[in-house]
């Protein structure tokens, strides 16, 4: 597609966007929840239910998503009233369910469970599982914050996988400490018992240690270094946990231990380039959405040349920075608010962004293990955030190829598409949005706009035909 043309459709998805009401609720009607794996989920459906009940009137309510489920992985998302406040729900308040939209599920599903894999000649036959959730991986999701993904991501990997996550944004990753802090580590929202025998506590909930930096995802490179740093460690957490038994809320001299052990856990770690980069207070003046745009890819390819003891990822998630056209509750939010925000990416700006989102994918591909498996997803509609990203990086690297994905029947769920590039996915909500909700439930269970592509990096021995 033409730039021109590309901005055609932008600006009518954007006009669509801005309509009334009357357009806007057909598809804002629903929001979704997932289930937290470590309680009984027939307690928690229960528990759901009689609240909506409570609220609503409406015995509907939550509608399972039949596209994305896979009972055997725990792997379950519900549709629920748009206008519901979570916050106020027992059910989330007690961390039984996350708050998350079901699109953004379709990218970490891809990313670690291949049922969704499709052969290239459209056969049935499953491509090779040998790797498929039966060894504990190495994960890295280099724009994590605020956290949902990574959340799901540990809680679908298997035990004693390790998980990475990278934002550039400190205020975000705080927000991730935080979901990462009720879900995974406090014990009366993780469905953790302290009562249990403190080496039991501590043998589950060590699962997945989970370790989030601090830096640019486009520079960095595996380890901790001036411009990575450690700001979390679920390991950590929960020896703090335990020794201080009932989390409280961390005072002072709490802090200051927690910075210092983290300090202490990152200078442990290899960090073969701490020399090279004087980058640390870039963020502390810290910009949510502009950031070292003129760092070049021939110095970071240079950079990572001459790395000889890389850390390399298994799996990598590149839930790129984007203009988040798809992204229908926020747009809504934002258009509601009183105070409206200027859209961060606009015309003017959409070439810093695209470069942008090409420095983040080709370093998540760098730090990808050959024989693993990267996802690059955006909340975007845009080809040229999306498709001619993929392409980019399809052009650049000779090993790399796209590992067809596939969600439901397309011919029954019309929001679900394929992109456009043969075997990456668009979720196009606006498809159907002038159904009303009673009409065909599945339309209703869209989710936001979304993008996603699943790509492999052969193995050296892998032939290229
Ligand atoms: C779409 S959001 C990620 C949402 C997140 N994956 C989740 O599911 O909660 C994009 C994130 O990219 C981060 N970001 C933008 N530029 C970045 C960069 N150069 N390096 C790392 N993160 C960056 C932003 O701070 C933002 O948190």
């Amino acid at each position: 597609m033409e730039a021109g043309q590309e901005k055609t459709q932008l600006v009518h998805i954007q006009q669509q966007q801005h309509q009334g009401n009357s357009d806007s609720t057909a598809f804002s009607s629903l929001r979704f929840v997932r289930f937290n794996p470590r309680f009984d989920r027939q307690e928690t459906l229960d528990l759901l239910q009689s609240e909506l009940k409570a609220a609503h009137q409406d015995c509907r309510f939550p509608i399972q998503v039949p596209w994305l489920l896979s009972p055997k992985h725990q792997l379950e998302f519900f549709g629920i009233p748009a206008d519901i406040s979570l916050n106020k729900m027992s059910s989330f308040q007690l961390g039984r369910v996350y708050g998350m939209d079901v699109t953004s599920g379709a990218a970490v599903a891809a990313l670690l469970l291949d049922i969704y894999d499709q052969n290239t000649d459209g056969s049935d036959e499953k491509p090779d599982q040998s790797r498929s959730q039966k060894e504990s991986l190495r994960v890295l999701d280099l724009c994590c914050a605020p956290g949902l993904k990574l959340c799901m991501i540990a809680d679908l990997v298997h035990s004693n996988s390790s998980l990475v996550g990278v934002d550039v944004s400190k205020q975000r990753l705080s927000l991730c400490k935080n979901i990462i802090q009720k879900y995974h580590i406090d014990n009366t929202t993780s469905g953790m018992n302290l009562s249990e025998n403190a080496e039991e506590v501590k043998a589950r909930k060590r699962r997945v240690n989970i370790q989030l930096y601090c830096g640019d995802g486009t520079t960095y490179n595996g380890e901790q270094s001036a411009a990575s740093e450690l700001v979390f460690d679920s390991t950590s957490a929960i020896e703090e946990l335990l020794t201080r038994g009932k989390r409280k809320r961390m005072n002072k001299s709490a802090r200051a231990r927690e910075k210092r052990r983290l300090l202490e856990l990152g200078s442990k770690l290899p960090n073969p380039h701490n020399a090279s980069s004087n980058k640390s207070n870039v963020y502390e003046t810290e910009q949510l959405f502009h950031f070292e745009s003129n760092i070049q890819i021939d110095s970071v390819d240079e950079k990572l040349a001459t790395a000889t003891t890389q850390t390399l990822f298994d799996r990598v998630l590149v839930d790129a920075e984007c203009s988040s056209d798809g992204a229908i509750r926020h747009i809504q939010k934002r258009q509601s608010s009183t105070v409206l925000k200027e859209a961060a990416w606009t015309d003017s700006n959409l070439d810093e962004l695209i470069d942008l989102q090409k420095r983040l994918i080709d370093s998540g591909y760098r730090l990808l293990e050959s024989g693993g498996i990267l996802v690059y997803s955006t909340c975007s509609l845009s080809k040229r955030q999306n498709e001619e990203v993929v392409n980019w990086l399809l052009n650049k690297y000779n090993e790399s190829f796209i590992i067809p994905v596939s969600f439901g029947d397309s011919s029954e769920l019309e929001f679900i598409q394929v992109g456009g590039i043969p075997g990456t996915v668009r979720f196009n909500p606006f498809v159907s949005r002038d159904e009303p909700i009673n009409s065909n439930e599945h339309s209703m269970l869209a989710g936001g706009g979304f993008f996603l592509a699943k790509l492999g990096k052969m193995r050296r021995n892998d032939s290229l035909d």
